[in-house]
């Protein structure tokens, strides 16, 4: 990570700063904005953390127009208008009497004629009100014998539009009373920084709430139309908002539909292993507000916590059916933003942290540890179908991501853009044995060899028949091995003891200045392997066509399998290619950049190829954890 140089507080940014007030007047905030805008361009090429963030929000079209409506205030404030004379009605009615006086002629008399009509003076009325800076209302004076408790009411006006009002609503456990449970980020509530948690209701829309249940709350906003006016009595003692900007990558899969402890499923948000989210709001330990970075414009949603997430896997999703929970069709989702008015929350979320923190080291996979994804690493080279049933037994036994999602189910992430004189990103080719992951990379590198290179890894295991020093591994002797890992020669070591009779150690990803390539089918410690922030790994999934296609394009081809056999596709070859391929993105797809259809090889080469180029050069999401390696 490169920090600021101690001198880089350039002479712009200090011209900037040394501005006085009155020059700030002058120059417009926007002007100063986009100097501050171009200094932070400087740093943003460097992978200095927080500054994307930073100079994201300077850069919002929301704050430009602000700050665009904020210099118009300016402007207008330094040449308002000034009144000459704060009672011209009077003076009209003055320079009437001189007229009056003054010897008749048509002028004279064309001039009183237009200070006497209505029009006239009820301009100059309005004239003086606003030169006299009238505007408030008189109210009566308050009366002298107001009780000291007496508590006080707020009323809230909200103009109903196609938009969730963004509140949930539940009755205290308590008193009864129908509280504003939450307040969702972005909503229509929120923005109108005028409803709070913990503020009671007394009436909505003139119909007093006490005795209703939350249920005929909601029934009453959802038939209002227009305006919604709230009688409630704020919160006395309301929390400061801890709004966070925190971007994490979900590690798992989420239905709020299918969540029976969520405490609105309608205000909560559904995600997908790998997206990326925003979350904005932590107050609560238990639910926290996020918003899909794909669709930021869209108010947030409730998620459960890091805590109550790994909870969640072990009670619920992990005691599913294989695959149920990821099966539900688009369909039945339904995010805050297609529902209408306030959500009812009755459920009680303030549960005690500890139930949920006790025993979460618990290992809900058997011996897992690995062992059941190990299966995946298999090749077609390397004896295909030997291990499949265990393989299958393993993997009912743990549908999920199991213990490593366990460990975190959301992990940290921030922008990174790579600079030239930073190595080039590792391109990981991952898919399920025979999909064409090494045909693409073959392809790649022939298209262009100057700037692909494909890392030859070093092993100590045994080499096999087929194999030949140098083009499958470099095969060593455990002391040179060791030698240069401690040397720091080899970028990533791997230790994964399925892939043969000995202990394996795969890395030396060392190609120079070319973009590496490495086509595998890892297996779980084989990809936190690579995940390192010296090689920060794009993993592009490679997945298999229909079946259909699969057949068609695979008609010439041929998979090579252990002892050099060429046999053509079968039918169970193309079974296994999907069921793998189903499986891997069940349990890695957390981790996929990007997923490429191998279809045509042509055109899967192309689009690879593009995502290559974006892979370097543009910025991408990476674990928050690379980029603090960097800086130490
Ligand atoms: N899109 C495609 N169209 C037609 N044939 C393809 C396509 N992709 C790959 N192939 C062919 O499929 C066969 C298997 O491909 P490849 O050797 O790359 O598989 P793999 O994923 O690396 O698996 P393994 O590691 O077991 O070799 C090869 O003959 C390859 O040429």
């Amino acid at each position: 990570m490169v920090h600021p140089q101690k001198s880089g507080e350039s002479l712009r940014m200090r011209e900037t700063m040394e501005m006085t007030p009155g020059c700030l007047q002058e120059n417009g905030m926007s002007q100063v904005l986009n100097l501050v805008l171009e200094e932070l361009g400087l740093f943003y090429h460097r992978d200095v953390n927080g500054l994307g963030v930073l100079y994201s929000l300077l850069q919002a079209p929301w704050l430009q127009s602000l700050l665009k409506v904020h210099d118009c205030l300016q402007q207008y404030i330094k040449n308002r208008p000034m009144p000459v004379v704060a009672k011209a009605r009077v003076l009209s009615s003055e320079v009437a009497d001189v007229l009056r006086e003054c010897s008749p002629s048509s002028e004279t008399r064309e001039l009183r004629k237009l200070l006497r009509g209505a029009h006239f003076k009820a301009l100059l009325s309005a004239h003086d009100t606003v030169a006299q800076k009238d505007f408030e209302p008189i109210l009566p004076p308050l009366p002298d014998n107001l009780p000291e408790n007496e508590e006080a009411l707020r009323i809230v006006c909200l103009v109903k539009n196609k938009q969730p009002l963004g509140a949930t609503i539940k009755r205290h456990e308590i008193t009864g009373d129908i509280i504003v449970a939450r307040v969702i980020h972005g909503g229509l509530a929120d923005r109108s920084g005028l409803l709070y948690a913990g503020d009671k209701l007394v009436e909505v829309n003139r119909v007093p709430v006490e005795g209703l249940e939350p249920e005929q709350v909601i029934q009453i906003l959802v038939h209002s139309e227009g305006t919604i006016i709230f009688k409630l009595i704020p919160i006395g003692d309301r929390s400061v908002s801890s709004h966070t900007m925190l971007f994490v990558r979900a590690m798992a899969d989420y239905w709020p539909q299918l969540d029976p402890s969520i405490p609105c499923a309608d205000a909560g948000l559904p995600f997908k292993k790998g997206e990326i989210l925003q979350i904005v709001d932590q107050s609560d330990a238990l639910w926290w507000q996020a918003r899909k970075v794909s669709d930021l414009s869209r108010c947030a949603g409730l998620i459960p916590s890091n805590h109550l997430l790994k909870r969640k896997q072990r009670e619920f999703w992990w005691s599913q059916p294989f695959m149920s929970h990821s099966c539900l069709k688009a369909s039945q989702l339904s995010t805050i933003g297609e529902e209408e008015d306030m959500r009812i929350d009755e459920k009680c979320v303030e549960a005690d942290e500890e139930t949920f923190e006790s025993g979460e080291e618990d290992d809900f996979c058997g011996d897992g540890q690995g062992n059941i994804i190990a299966g995946f690493r298999k090749s077609m080279r390397l004896c295909r179908r030997k291990s499949h049933n265990t393989q299958f037994s393993c993997y009912s036994r743990c549908p999920s991501t199991c213990y490593h999602t366990m460990a975190a189910p959301y992990e940290e992430v921030v922008r990174y853009q790579r600079r030239p004189c930073d190595r080039h990103r590792l391109i990981v080719l991952l898919g399920p044995s025979g999909v064409g992951v090494n045909e693409l990379r073959r392809q790649l590198i022939g298209l262009n060899p100057s700037t692909f290179q494909s890392p030859v890894p070093h092993t100590t295991r045994h080499k096999k028949s087929y194999e030949e020093n140098g083009r499958e591994y470099f095969f060593v002797s455990k002391e040179t091995f060791e030698s240069m890992v401690y040397s720091h020669s080899l970028l990533a070591q791997m230790d994964d003891q399925m892939a043969g009779e000995n202990i394996l150690f795969e890395s030396g990803i060392d190609v120079g200045d070319g973009v590496g390539i490495c086509a595998r089918q890892l297996a779980w410690k084989g990809i936190t392997g690579v995940r390192t922030h010296e090689l920060k790994p794009y993993i592009v999934f490679v997945k298999p066509p229909s079946r259909s296609c699969m057949r068609q394009t695979r008609r010439n081809a041929r998979i090579i399998t252990d002892y050099f056999v060429n046999m053509k596709f079968k039918e169970e070859d193309f079974q296994e290619i999907e069921e793998s391929a189903k499986k891997m993105e069940t349990q890695f797809g957390q981790f996929f950049d990007q997923v490429v259809v191998n279809d045509n090889l042509e055109a899967a080469c192309i689009q690879l190829m593009s995502i290559v180029r974006r892979a370097q050069d543009e910025p991408q999401w990476i674990p928050a954890f690379w980029i603090c390696s960097d800086s130490q």
